[in-house]
């Protein structure tokens, strides 16, 4: 049941909460909103005195936070969340803000300036709807702000700084937490008390209820203006009419006609009333007079039949190496593309047309250029590039999941069918460990190449591996996958209390590099089969402040593993059978010493396994692992005697799991 209607509207969407709060965390996750949690970045340095009142501020430092999430999000992970939610509560006394303390001092400044009087709470909260076209983010800004009053009582010296000995104000503006000891200061509050909290869950719920209810002129009389609607002012309000109740398909109701003339209401109305699932047709003159045919698409199926041709031009595209050649600005004729690329001037101009229309390419009548998306990720030797990805895909994945429908029949991996003759393992481990330092980059042959972690992309046993070039494909595929996601890893937790690491299956170390960037005393071990250690020469990132990291040889299931304060199993774990995940997270568990820590990087799925899709489309190759929601994430890692599970939800393609190592043996 949900006792706010527009709660539930939310359920089909993609929400992101973009606060570190754990009491606005809290505060929606009770009443059953469904979100993701990404922390902003945005640092909170407005300058206050260019604000007319503390409200503006809290409102305008919402918004940034919800914002840098949503870029962020759209830009460097290809994932446009549908709402980000930003909030910032200010305490105001005397005309000054306070938000967090600094320290002790600070906090007990702050407390003193609070004593005995009434001061003011304000929450500003930014609701951003996003929308992506042509792959530039389109946002949509509510905002609002919340006031409470709250008096505090005379605090004594010793009651002062026995609260900020408590440690409860160094992450509270104003340097309190009313919901807990702080609401012992405290005489009365007047208005919300959520809002002293952290989120002004009334006035959010309000505000979604104007968005997504606007209510028809002639109820208006029945709505008061100060309460959230219930159901049945909305009792006319079916679910299936999901174009007037999405904010985003109001500000597409006014459309443009072909010619860039505006709809007339008339027509706004009639195609307003058609449900997104079904489809119908209008004929109607717009202002020029032109008989213009407004067809209502059920546009997400049509896109997901159309997915296969996409990945496919993208493929191709990807393989001609196209990107490469229309990199640094360059402009080219379909012309000298297709001479470059040795293909038939009619194929490239039609597929350079299909990546023009994915948004992949611009086209001009001088010619065909990379678009930001296409120079940021498809160009072969970018930063960031996820050519080696795509490529595997190509060669790879494509060939597994034309035979989805026996996999499915079957519930088997399909890589025999796909592939021809099965072989041996292709996993041979060679038990002799060594150990190898690795500061600069070097150039070994890349023979051998097998990965602990080709779990992620399905590799299996199969012949096509032992081809050098495949094996290479594969390594260039996990490195460019790491590249993407290593930073919000190593980030989602603070892990500067730990002195060693061990990266298992850590691959071409592109975690371990990230590890150090961000805790530069942290000793950090990549431990991977031989034939991998043995080529991870080439990615190693060059110039002078590289930090070393050491990169073993091993096998994780036989060998004896390095010892560190924090594991690190990175793919890994969604990858393997029970039997597997057994005997690896006991041989880890066992070597953990107490207040050691084991930290998982996987794609977390939601309690329903339905999201997100990358996570869930995944699961259609069968392999014999499976992906894990969080809770049993937590409920794997406490089975092996770790405890105080977090789970950060990144954002990225890869979540973050830390769970700590029990004082006594499970
Ligand atoms: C007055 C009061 C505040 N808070 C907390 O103070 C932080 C405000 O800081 P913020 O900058 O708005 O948020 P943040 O914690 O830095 O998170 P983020 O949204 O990521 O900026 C929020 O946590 C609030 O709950 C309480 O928990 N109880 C109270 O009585």
């Amino acid at each position: 049941m949900v006792l706010i209607p527009v709660i539930g509207k939310l359920v089909s969407k993609r929400v992101v909460l973009a606060s570190a709060s754990p009491r606005r965390q809290e505060i929606l996750t009770n009443v059953g909103l469904r979100f993701e949690v990404v922390p902003s970045w945005f640092k909170e340095t407005l300058e206050k005195s260019s604000f007319a009142t503390p409200y503006e501020y809290a409102i305008e430092t919402a918004k940034q936070k919800a914002l840098e999430v949503a870029n962020r999000m759209h830009l460097k992970h290809l994932r446009t969340p549908d709402i980000v939610i930003g909030a910032d509560t200010v305490v105001t006394v005397e005309k000054q803000i306070l938000e967090k303390p600094v320290d002790k001092q600070d906090a007990y400044e702050m407390l003193s300036r609070l004593s005995g009087k009434e001061h003011s709470v304000f929450t500003g909260v930014a609701i951003v709807h996003c929308s992506s076209k042509d792959d530039c983010l389109e946002t949509e800004v509510t905002d609002f702000y919340e006031e409470t009053k709250v008096k505090f009582a005379e605090l004594s010296e010793e009651l002062l700084w026995e609260y900020i000995h408590s440690g409860e104000p160094m992450d509270k503006a104003g340097g309190y937490g009313i919901q807990a000891l702080g609401g012992m200061l405290v005489e009365y509050v007047h208005g919300d008390f959520l809002n002293v909290v952290g989120f002004p869950l009334n006035h959010f719920c309000k505000k979604l209820a104007e968005l997504y209810y606007p209510p028809p002129k002639h109820t208006i009389h029945h709505t008061k203006n100060d309460s959230i609607p219930s159901v049945e002012t909305f009792e006319n309000l079916s679910d299936g009419e999901s174009d007037s109740s999405d904010p985003m398909h109001h500000k597409n109701a006014n459309k443009l006609d072909r010619s860039g003339t505006p709809l007339s209401g008339a027509v706004q109305t009639l195609v307003n009333s058609c449900s997104t699932e079904t489809s119908c047709m209008v004929t109607v003159e717009n202002q020029s007079g032109v008989m213009e045919y407004s067809a209502k698409f059920p546009s997400k199926i049509v896109e997901l039949m159309d997915g296969f041709r996409a990945s496919k031009a993208l493929f191709v595209a990807s393989k001609l190496k196209v990107f490469d050649l229309l990199k640094d600005k360059c402009i080219l004729k379909a012309v000298v593309v297709a001479d470059k690329v040795e293909a038939s001037v009619h194929g490239t101009e039609r597929l350079l047309d299909a990546c023009a229309s994915l948004g992949l390419l611009d086209k001009t009548h001088q010619g065909y250029s990379n678009t930001d998306l296409a120079n940021k990720y498809l160009v072969s030797d970018g930063e960031y590039s996820l050519h080696g990805y795509i490529i595997h895909s190509n060669d790879r994945l494509w060939h597994l999941f034309t035979h989805l429908e026996a996999a499915v029949k079957e519930g088997t991996m399909q890589t025999h069918q796909a592939f021809g003759k099965e072989t041996e393992d292709l996993f041979q481990r060679n038990r002799a460990s060594e150990e190898i330092s690795i500061i600069g980059p070097a150039v070994t042959e890349r023979d051998k190449l097998l990965s602990n972690t080709e779990l992620f992309f399905n590799l299996g046993k199969d012949s096509c591996y032992h081809s050098v070039e495949a094996k290479q494909r594969f390594m260039t595929a996990m490195h460019s996958i790491a590249k993407l996601t290593a930073r919000d890893v190593a980030t989602a937790f603070d892990l500067s209390q730990f002195r060693s690491a061990c990266d298992l299956g850590g691959c071409t170390g592109v975690l371990a590099h990230e590890l150090v960037q961000n805790y530069p005393n942290l000793n950090i071990t990549v431990f991977d089969l031989p034939e991998v250690i043995a080529n991870v020469s080439c990615f190693q990132p060059s110039g002078k402040h590289i930090t070393p990291v050491t990169f073993t040889a091993g096998d994780f299931f036989k060998d004896n593993l390095p010892e560190a304060d924090l594991y690190i199993l990175s793919l890994i774990l969604h990858h393997w059978n029970d039997e597997k995940i057994h005997i690896l997270l006991s041989k880890i568990s066992a070597i953990c010493k107490p207040g050691s820590a084991l930290l998982v990087a996987e794609m977390v799925l939601d309690e329903e396994k339905t999201y997100p899709p990358t996570a869930v489309l995944q699961s259609l190759s069968m392999t014999e692992g499976k992906q894990r929601s969080g809770s049993e994430y937590k409920q794997l890692l406490e089975k092996y005697g770790f405890t105080n599970v977090q789970i950060k939800i990144t954002g990225n393609i890869l979540d973050a799991i830390l769970g700590f190592r029990k004082t006594s043996a499970h």
